[in-house]
């Protein structure tokens, strides 16, 4: 059996982009992270899976899949990769699509350049919400304070369907992103683990961020994580309110508009790489690992 699938990316966070409207697929996890392996199988930051809507009032379900198999919330770039994918294999001809998410409902609409605004939903600050659990350490105002591997690190918490720790730096560049990006991933403050990022103001429209991804590791872009970095600087009064800030990573730029109160709206490009079809049972059998079914 061949299945069907489509490469694609938002600023270099790149996508494996299955249909499952008119395919069937059994997703193991073991499967997912073959299809993952950059040597093994298709390679991919995220799976995204379009999949038949489970309620009227959406048009599909979006369900994303880490490259360590662990299925998450939700993923902004791979979002506007889904509402571009949903209308190049005519699964929809509507501009202004409906998701489910595992963590909510996602309106994304199209131009027609490529470009795709995104209602990522409003985000939230409270630790509960994240999850994280701050017991022990110092908040002084919104900023937590914890030590990392012998790091003095201040950390602010979002949630955005998915959980973000935001670390405001000097310089992008200089940061050590691996080691903390990697410690603060699985810290046991994070019983659900957490993107992190590293967020340079530029100036009260413009931030710089790279962002260590949970569940892949440091990716050329995250959706998410710049809606979260950009809220937080809006709270804490480093950037402008209800104007467009340019969220700059290293795949490129996003624009991201957010007022106290309301969705946090975010706007980007997308790409199509390649189309492709492989053999689930293939890729199991080369690992040992018996067929699907
Ligand atoms: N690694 C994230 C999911 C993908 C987010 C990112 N690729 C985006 O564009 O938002 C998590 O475990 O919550």
């Amino acid at each position: 059996m061949l299945m069907e699938f489509t490469k694609m990316h938002g600023l270099g966070n790149d996508f494996m982009v299955i249909d499952l409207v008119t395919q069937r697929l059994e997703l193991t996890p073991e499967l997912i992270t073959l299809l993952a392996d950059r040597n093994l199988g298709i390679g991919f930051d995220q799976l995204l899976v379009v999949e038949p809507p489970m309620r009227p009032d959406v048009d599909f379900r979006y369900r994303i899949f880490n490259s360590d198999g662990s299925e998450v919330e939700q993923c902004g770039n791979g979002a506007r990769c889904f509402a571009r994918f949903v209308q190049a294999r005519k699964l929809s001809f509507k501009q202004r699509i409906r998701v489910e998410t595992k963590s909510g409902i996602l309106t994304l609409s199209t131009d027609n350049y490529g470009w795709v605004e995104v209602d990522m939903g409003k985000p939230r600050f409270e630790p509960a919400e994240i999850p994280f659990t701050p017991k022990a350490i110092t908040k002084i105002q919104n900023a937590y304070h914890l030590d990392v591997e012998g790091t003095p690190v201040q950390l602010y918490v979002a949630n955005m369907g998915n959980p973000h720790a935001v670390i405001k730096v000097d310089d992008i560049l200089t940061a050590d992103v691996e080691k903390l990006g990697k410690a603060i991933e699985s810290h046991p403050a994070f019983p659900e683990r957490v993107n992190v990022g590293f967020m340079q103001v530029m100036n009260q429209r413009h931030i710089r961020l790279r962002v260590y991804e949970r569940g892949v590791g440091e990716t050329q872009a995250c959706g998410t994580g710049a809606c979260a970095a950009v809220a937080t600087g809006i709270r804490e009064g480093w950037l402008d309110e209800g104007e467009e800030i340019r969220a700059q990573l290293y795949g490129g730029s996003l624009l991201i508009r957010w007022s106290p109160g309301y969705s946090v709206m975010m706007t980007g490009p997308t790409a199509f790489v390649y189309e492709g079809v492989f053999s689930p049972d293939g890729i199991m059998a080369q690992a040992g690992l018996k067929p699907l079914s």
